[in-house]
């Protein structure tokens, strides 16, 4: 990392400089004064922790976690008692950041009160403030207002939305003509009518998110949505090099994470195999005597 960059990191300590708590009126403040926010998931302790120390606005416990966190093919199969996992560890890293989880796929569309009961279990077992769900549509819009009447605020997500998006015909891009875009913008104004404090706008041509920030009065997050929107998320392991193969057009890397992970991993693989490790300094001393008075 650049030093400059890692002397200006707030040290992890009593000492650092107090940052207040993200809530989501901050959030909405920081927005209409132009401000950009930053979002980032996150799906372990050591990730919340890079998280926070780097300053960033709020932390996603993002359902994407049952791919690159746990080894699934897609985000549909991981259930609610994984990402309670997932998000516990998150908010214990986490101090000033805002911890929103998304709720897995098949944990909130079966009834508003379903939605509810799936919101309050991650508010009460995990500590999570917010929690998103994906779609805009009627029944979405019932959701969001029965979780937030509830004491939970709601992040929306439009646009692609990964846990449908087998019906949506795959992972490409939406709102590319006429009827899809006039779909994706009054989605969005579904969710920001039904209560949600924010929303994610995911895939879509920069020129539609830029079409349609000017109609939400609550901060949009975009993911493949351009740059006329009010803050970016990024999945954490595709931002950080951590991911294998392909990676989604919107994908910026800004590191080689798991090249550091293989290569400290095969250094210590073949000092083992060497003998190099360990060395005199990784052993404990026996004090003098212990050892000549073993078999006295
Ligand atoms: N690692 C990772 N990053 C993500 O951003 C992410 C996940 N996983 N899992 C859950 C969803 C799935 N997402 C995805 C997955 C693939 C594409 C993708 O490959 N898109 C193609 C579009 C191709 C087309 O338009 O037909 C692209 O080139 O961007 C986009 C979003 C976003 N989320
Ligand atoms: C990419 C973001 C918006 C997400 O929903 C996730 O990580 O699951
Ligand atoms: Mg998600």
């Amino acid at each position: 990392m650049h030093p400059a960059r890692t002397s200006a990191l707030p040290a992890a300590s009593d000492a650092a400089p107090a940052r207040k708590r993200v809530t989501p009126p901050s959030l909405a403040v920081r927005a209409a004064a132009g401000e950009k926010l930053v979002m980032v998931t996150a799906y372990d302790y050591p990730a919340a922790r890079a998280a926070e120390r780097a300053g960033v606005d709020i932390v996603l416990v993002g359902d994407s976690g049952a791919q690159v966190q746990l080894g699934y093919d897609s985000t549909v199969p991981v259930t609610v008692d994984e990402m309670l996992v997932l998000a516990a560890a998150v908010r214990r890293g986490t101090t000033t950041a805002l911890v929103v989880v998304d709720l897995p796929f098949g944990s909130y569309e079966v009834s508003d009160e379903q939605a509810v009961a799936t919101a309050v279990r991650f508010v009460k077992e995990a500590g999570a403030d917010a929690v998103k769900l994906e779609g805009g549509g009627r029944v979405p819009a019932s959701r969001i207002r029965a979780i937030t009447s509830a004491g939970v605020p709601v992040m929306g997500h439009v646009g692609l939305t990964p846990q449908t998006a087998v019906a949506l015909g795959g992972f490409s891009a939406q709102g590319r003509t006429v009827e899809a875009a006039r779909r994706v913008r009054d989605d969005a104004l579904a969710v920001q009518e039904a209560g949600a404090f924010s929303l994610v706008l995911e895939a879509i041509p920069s020129d539609l998110a830029a079409a349609i920030h000017p109609m939400l009065h609550v901060p949009a997050i975009g993911i493949g949505a351009g740059p006329d929107v009010d803050g970016q998320v990024l999945v954490l392991h595709d931002l950080l090099g951590l991911t294998e193969g392909r990676a989604a057009k919107f994908v910026k890397r800004y590191a080689s994470v798991l090249d550091g992970m293989t290569a400290g991993i095969a250094a210590y693989a073949d000092e083992v195999r060497t003998g190099a490790y360990p060395g005199p300094e990784h052993g404990y001393a026996m004090p003098d005597g212990v050892l000549d008075a073993l078999d006295a």
